[in-house]
């Protein structure tokens, strides 16, 4: 089967800034991919060359086997972008939007149903006469996904698509990417919210510095971290022989990284041996927020 997405040695030069620095990347059709990394990572630049929206420096990119570059149309139409900003045309109220977007990708009154679809499955019904400049920023949000999908393409782009968004969306917009991954449609998302990337993704890429610095399974990647996390609230100073286990210390709560549950006991013991306190306690998995932290940062 064609990859959905192929990329091959791309890099992307502004000025003196290497931007992005050699990427190889193959997402298969029917994915659900995560690309994660930190401000400046990267991200957004590979998503805009994919998008066709600008040109690499060097490499090849291509969608459902279309070459960004040379057959730039057809590899458009394969893909939905969800873009971070909220960039819209005011003229037209949310329905309008939709339509004429399908129209954009040669689509006519066939697709009408599916735009009902996007309406009704986005909570965007009540909003459907109302005019793109009228609309609260959550749901400018909402009718941006719904114009990246109003073509059904077959690779769907969401780059931040929650950021600013309430919970209810949340579940909503998810419930409905979920099942249009079900359907086949392959998905690529990036996030800041790793939550978000280690329930809905199954493989994910880390990228830093315009460079994909992890590639792996989610399991995979959050295997890498052994171990546990103990999280305390004392009521004294945390004794010095247990500083070596600190990885985090936020609101007077501090985060000890454990080898394994045995650990715990002896930990208890120094504590109990130095007089301090422990006024609350809990014990967690490690997760994606983890692995990021001991890749990326
Ligand atoms: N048009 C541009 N001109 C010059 N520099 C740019 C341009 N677009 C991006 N950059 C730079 O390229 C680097 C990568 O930016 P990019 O927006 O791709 O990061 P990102 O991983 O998407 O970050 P974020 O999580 O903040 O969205 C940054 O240093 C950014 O300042």
């Amino acid at each position: 089967m064609i990859p959905a997405i192929n990329i091959q040695q791309i890099h992307k030069r502004f000025g003196e800034l290497h931007a992005l620095k050699g990427i190889d990347l193959t997402i298969e059709q029917g994915e659900f991919f995560a690309l994660l990394g930190p401000n400046g990572a990267g991200k957004s630049t590979l998503i805009n060359l994919l998008a066709g929206l600008s040109r690499p420096t060097s490499g090849r990119l291509q969608v459902m086997g279309f070459d960004v570059n040379a057959q730039y149309a057809e590899a458009r139409r394969a893909l939905g972008v969800v873009p971070q900003e909220l960039v819209f045309d005011p003229f037209f109220n949310v329905r309008e939007m939709l339509r004429f977007q399908a129209g954009y990708f040669g689509h006519g009154r066939s697709n009408d149903a599916w735009v009902d679809e996007i309406i009704e499955s986005l909570g965007l019904a009540d909003k459907a006469h109302t005019n793109m400049r009228r609309l609260s920023g959550g749901m400018k949000r909402r009718a941006l996904i719904g114009q990246a999908l109003a073509h059904k393409p077959p690779v769907i782009v969401l780059d931040e698509p929650t950021a600013g968004v309430d919970v209810e969306l949340r579940q909503t917009m998810w419930e409905f990417i979920r099942r249009l991954n079900q359907e086949g449609h392959t998905i690529i998302l990036t996030t800041h919210y790793l939550e978000e990337a280690e329930t809905l993704c199954s493989r994910i890429a880390m990228m830093k510095q315009g460079q994909i610095v992890a590639l792996d399974s989610t399991q995979n990647l959050l295997n890498r971290v052994p171990g546990k996390r103990l999280r305390l609230k004392l009521a004294g100073m945390l004794p010095d022989v247990l500083r070596p286990l600190l990885r985090e210390e936020q609101d007077g709560q501090q985060v000890l990284a454990l080898a394994d549950i045995a650990q715990l006991e002896s930990i208890l013991a120094t504590l109990r041996a130095a007089n301090v306190a422990v006024e609350d306690m809990q014990l967690i998995e490690a997760d994606l927020e983890d692995v990021f932290v001991e890749l990326v940062s």
